[in-house]
């Protein structure tokens, strides 16, 4: 088990607030790594956003390995792109975290962002069909995200999975008293707001240090963590596309305001409708309204003076340039698109 977070977590949390040039402190942020196709989900991703009249900018943090032209893409997009270091846990042990998941362990840079107050992180494979930003006015000092489902076969490592029980229908199979208190509540973590903030930042690096890896990498790591700060979303701001099979009962199909394609097949830019439960009409129309957005030229930035946001290249402040590089070996990303 992951080291408890101290309940001062945020409290003086020693943020250092520079004055706002131009631009708001809350800010939406995605992250991306390799040269492959996710860039499309993030230009998809700014497109929904502006689809959705946000008030606020994305930001997309970028691995070193993102190419010059992918960033170009995503500035002409209005994004602000932000070069981040790679963050791995100690070598021998990466073998513990599924090998496609460990370059998402870089995505606790992102508490590093200080001058913004609050964030929204969006995987680069989700979009958001209605506007979130009231999401920002959430009180401060709690970790929000939306509850995970265990029912797939991708958790067939967990003892959830092995008794047949999800915390979305809890009731169902309950969880014996012989395995002792249920789990706490687990999040996914391709949708949470935050509040980045040097002291979490610090505690978030020195703690990954000394948390064996889990297969599912940041996501394990972000929820043991985030625990007892963590306040639960509804169902409709991160839905996890299994979740159509396996608890239609749970959320209204029509409120959906983020889509999570994180199913087997369901990645909109790769989808052939080959693989199972990628048949399904809810599935088709989720993927096809994620084209319609990737596709309205109408939803493209429109800059009058032609002059797209300038890039920040700002991996890290003044403050962190100061400290040594956490424990990390560095490896290329997986081409995973
Ligand atoms: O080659 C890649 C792989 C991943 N990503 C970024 O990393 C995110 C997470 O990867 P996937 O979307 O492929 O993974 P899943 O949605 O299946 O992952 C889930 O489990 C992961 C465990 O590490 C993370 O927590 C992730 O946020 C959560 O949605 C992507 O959306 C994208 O933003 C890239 O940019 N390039
Ligand atoms: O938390 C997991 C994880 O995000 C997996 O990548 C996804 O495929 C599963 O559906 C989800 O339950």
């Amino acid at each position: 088990m992951a080291p408890e977070v101290p309940g001062d977590v945020f409290a003086g949390s020693g943020k250092v607030y520079t004055p706002s040039v131009g631009y708001s402190r809350r800010a939406y942020i995605t992250f991306l790594a390799g040269n492959g196709d996710y860039v499309k989900g993030a230009v998809g991703l700014a497109k929904g956003l502006r689809k959705v009249n946000s008030a606020y900018p994305l930001v997309v943090a970028v691995l070193p390995d993102v190419p010059e032209e992918h960033r170009h893409i995503l500035r002409s997009q209005g994004c602000t792109v932000r070069q981040i270091e790679p963050i791995y846990p100690p070598e021998n042990h990466v073998q513990f975290a599924m090998a496609y998941y460990v370059i998402n362990y870089s995505k606790l840079r992102i508490w590093n962002m200080e001058e913004y107050s609050k964030m929204i992180y969006l995987d680069a494979d989700t979009q958001v069909f209605e506007n979130i930003d009231h999401l920002f006015d959430n009180p401060d000092g709690y970790f929000y995200a939306v509850t995970d489902c265990f029912c797939e076969k991708t958790w067939s490592h967990s003892r959830q999975y092995s008794i047949g029980y999800c915390q979305q229908c809890p009731d169902k199979v309950k969880w014996p008293a012989e395995m002792g208190s249920p789990p706490p509540l687990y999040f996914n973590a391709g949708m949470f707001v935050f509040e980045p903030g040097r002291l979490t930042y610090e505690k978030l690096l020195h703690t990954v240090r000394i948390t064996p890896p889990t297969l599912f990498a940041e996501q394990d790591f972000l929820n043991m963590f985030f625990q007892k700060i963590y306040k639960p979303l509804p169902l409709e701001y991160n839905l996890v596309l299994a979740m159509l099979w396996r608890h239609p009962e749970n959320f209204e199909f029509e409120k959906i305001k983020v889509a999570h394609y994180c199913a087997a097949g369901s990645k909109p830019w790769r989808f052939t409708g080959k693989e199972v439960n990628m048949d399904r009409e809810d599935i088709k129309i989720l993927v096809q309204k994620w084209w319609n957005i990737y596709k309205d030229e109408s939803l493209d930035l429109k800059v009058e003076n032609n002059n797209p946001p300038e890039e920040e290249t700002i991996s890290r402040t003044t403050f962190m340039a100061s400290m040594p590089e956490p424990t990390i070996s560095y490896i290329s990303a997986p081409s995973a698109a």
